[in-house]
């Protein structure tokens, strides 16, 4: 049984998460947490969401909060709180405004929760990753972003569509940052178990065309309706079932990397990693010259916009 605590619940993220994770069963208790002022939203959000759960049947308790305390004995935190992005705007636009909102909640939940697994979803979830893991001060394998998960199931996505087939015969990984310089695995990509390129017909795979659907997904959405919501909610609640019903699924999500298996190290981005009830543990693969030039790419770029968000935080806790 596992207690889920879902932080920035007032967001339209957070709300969905909190509602589509309560239906899974060993998830005990959804605390919904926000910062204070919002306390009559989230009494509001948690008796509408209690009415739900009796009109289904689910036995989830709902509890609410804005203060420290109530994140003591979460399982999972979700953290969503952050600015969204316009769809003029970057995801790394946000690093420094959202880095401020993450590196407070990092610090609380460090303090009140230091055993829970923490998910991180703020964008630009890699670097906000890592913010949460150096002001938390958790284990590495306690914190992870939700990263290239939701590009994954976006090219899964197209890919089915493609191939006309369900979207469960699909199998492939996008690795690096969640933004312009995320690295398709073509090479770990299969359809109903047959490596992409033992496909005959496959050479008209549109595949640069797939990736850059997958890289303006969001920016397309945001234009048309101003959040994504349902696509990476579920994303979300995939990686929460993963975890609160020990599934050991390998799903690609941002985690720290080591130097000694994937040559690079001190940041979060993402790779595919088993996730567990104890954690998530990244698993180093060989990547094509390609892939590996592409990945450097992407970790250099999250490095760099870390190291000075962290530079900016640090200067602002000395004064
Ligand atoms: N990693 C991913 O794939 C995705 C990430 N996101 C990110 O998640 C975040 C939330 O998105 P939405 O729920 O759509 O936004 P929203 O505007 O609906 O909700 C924002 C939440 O953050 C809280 N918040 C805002 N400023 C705050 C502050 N200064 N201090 C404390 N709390 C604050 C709000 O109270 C609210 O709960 C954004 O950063 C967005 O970019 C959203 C979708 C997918
Ligand atoms: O695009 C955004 O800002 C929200 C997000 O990360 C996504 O849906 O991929």
């Amino acid at each position: 049984m596992a207690k889920v605590t879902i932080i920035g619940a007032t967001g339209q993220v957070g709300s969905y998460v909190a509602h589509a994770v309560s239906q899974f069963p060993h998830v005990q208790e959804m605390c919904l947490y926000g910062r204070p002022g919002n306390e009559q939203y989230l009494d509001g959000l948690a008796h509408d969401m209690m009415d739900s759960f009796a009109a289904r049947g689910t036995n989830t308790r709902v509890t609410f909060g804005t203060t420290p305390k109530e994140l003591r004995g979460s399982d999972i935190i979700v953290l969503t709180s952050g600015v969204p992005r316009k769809a003029t705007q970057t995801r790394l636009d946000l690093a420094l405004e959202n880095a401020r909102i993450v590196k407070v909640f990092a610090e609380q939940v460090g303090r009140m929760a230091p055993e829970a697994i923490l998910l991180v979803v703020t964008n630009p979830v890699d670097i906000m990753t890592t913010v949460a893991l150096k002001y938390s001060g958790m284990m590495p394998h306690r914190v992870f972003g939700l990263g290239t998960h939701l590009d994954s199931m976006r090219l899964k996505a197209c890919l089915a569509e493609f191939f006309n087939v369900h979207v469960s015969e699909i199998h492939t990984r996008i690795i690096g940052e969640h933004g312009d310089t995320m690295v398709p695995m073509w090479s770990a990509t299969t359809v109903g178990g047959i490596q992409i390129d033992n496909l005959l017909g496959v050479a008209k795979l549109p595949r640069e065309e797939m990736i850059q659907r997958v890289k303006s997904s969001g920016s397309y959405i945001i234009e048309a309706k101003g959040a994504t919501v349902y696509g990476p909610g579920d994303a979300i609640a995939t990686l929460i079932r993963t975890i609160v019903e020990d599934e050991n699924r390998m799903l690609t999500v941002a985690t720290q990397i080591r130097r000694e298996v994937f040559g690079h190290e001190g940041v979060c981005v993402s790779v595919p990693a088993r996730i567990t009830r104890g954690g998530v543990f990244p698993i180093g693969v060989k990547l094509s010259e390609e892939e590996e030039q592409m990945f450097a790419k992407s970790v250099k770029l999250i490095r760099d916009t870390t190291e000075n968000v962290c530079a900016v935080l640090d200067a602002e806790s000395q004064e």
